[in-house]
């Protein structure tokens, strides 16, 4: 079997000797799909900042394609390939669809005015193409700050996806979404595992139950079960810190 794609061993992360992370472990193969759930407070930013290089751990290593990823800057961690999609949308409200894709795609030398111009055949084609997953082809000139929320956070999505990454990070994506769109998010983020590897952080059971993936709960800074939903659904610890709160709500 191949090595894995991304390894988390023990990893500890400590603010001012408050454990945001305790012996965290995890393992990401390539293609994957893997949820993230876990209440308020369990780590799950702090585990993405990990990752991408933004907080060092105190111990334990992050291993990406079998190399250590301690110690790197931000951008180095994300020219190896890692993308991640924050929870709001961060693209260029004034620039169209188009635009906005064509400047994921290519690393622009020419003045932006002429962007779109002087973009590659192959280029158009990805932009086309990108347009085509995320269902944006009839908005493709349309001025991204137009967009309905949702539409916001595909558009950044395909770009995420138009950089390439192997790995994406995508941090609760469907907060502020209608059920459609929910549904239709959690479409797009499985066709696009396989070619990918993608890891969703979310807190909404619906979605993660459409991901129909592997789900890691974290609690207090580790993680305290891996298993489908149905399995988590089950677990007693699971139900004590987490699903039984909400359920109990409802
Ligand atoms: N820079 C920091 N300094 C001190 N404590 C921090 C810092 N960042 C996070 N924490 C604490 O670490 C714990 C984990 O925070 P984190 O944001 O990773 O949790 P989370 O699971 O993402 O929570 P949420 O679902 O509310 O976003 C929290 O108790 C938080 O208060």
């Amino acid at each position: 079997m191949s090595s894995p794609l991304l390894e988390l061993k023990k990893i500890s992360v400590s603010f001012e000797g408050f454990l945001a992370l305790r012996d965290l472990d995890l393992v990401l193969n390539k293609g994957d799909l893997r949820a993230v759930i876990g209440p308020n407070g369990a780590g799950k930013t702090t585990f993405l900042d990990v990752i991408t290089g933004k907080v060092l751990p105190t111990k334990g290593d992050v291993i990406f394609k079998e190399k250590s990823l301690l110690g790197q800057k931000e951008f180095r961690i994300a020219r190896k390939g890692i993308g991640r999609k924050f929870q709001s949308p961060r693209i260029f409200e004034n620039l169209s669809v188009q635009e906005n894709l064509a400047l994921s795609v290519s690393r622009p030398k020419t003045p932006f005015s002429l962007l779109i111009d002087n973009l590659k055949v192959k280029h158009l084609d990805q932009i086309q193409h990108l347009m085509s997953i995320v269902n944006l082809q009839s908005k493709a000139n349309i001025r991204a700050g137009a967009l309905s929320h949702g539409q916001k956070q595909w558009l950044e999505i395909a770009m995420l996806v138009g950089q390439d990454p192997d790995l994406l990070l995508v941090d609760e994506p469907v907060a502020g979404l209608t059920d459609e769109e929910t549904d239709l998010t959690a479409d797009l983020l499985k066709s696009l595992a396989g070619d990918h590897t993608v890891l969703v952080i979310d807190h909404d059971m619906e979605f993660i139950r459409r991901l129909d993936c592997p789900v890691s709960v974290l609690h207090q800074g580790y993680v305290l079960k891996e298993g489908s939903m149905s399995e988590i659904q089950k677990d007693p610890l699971v139900i004590e810190v987490y699903l039984g709160q909400s359920e109990e709500e409802e």
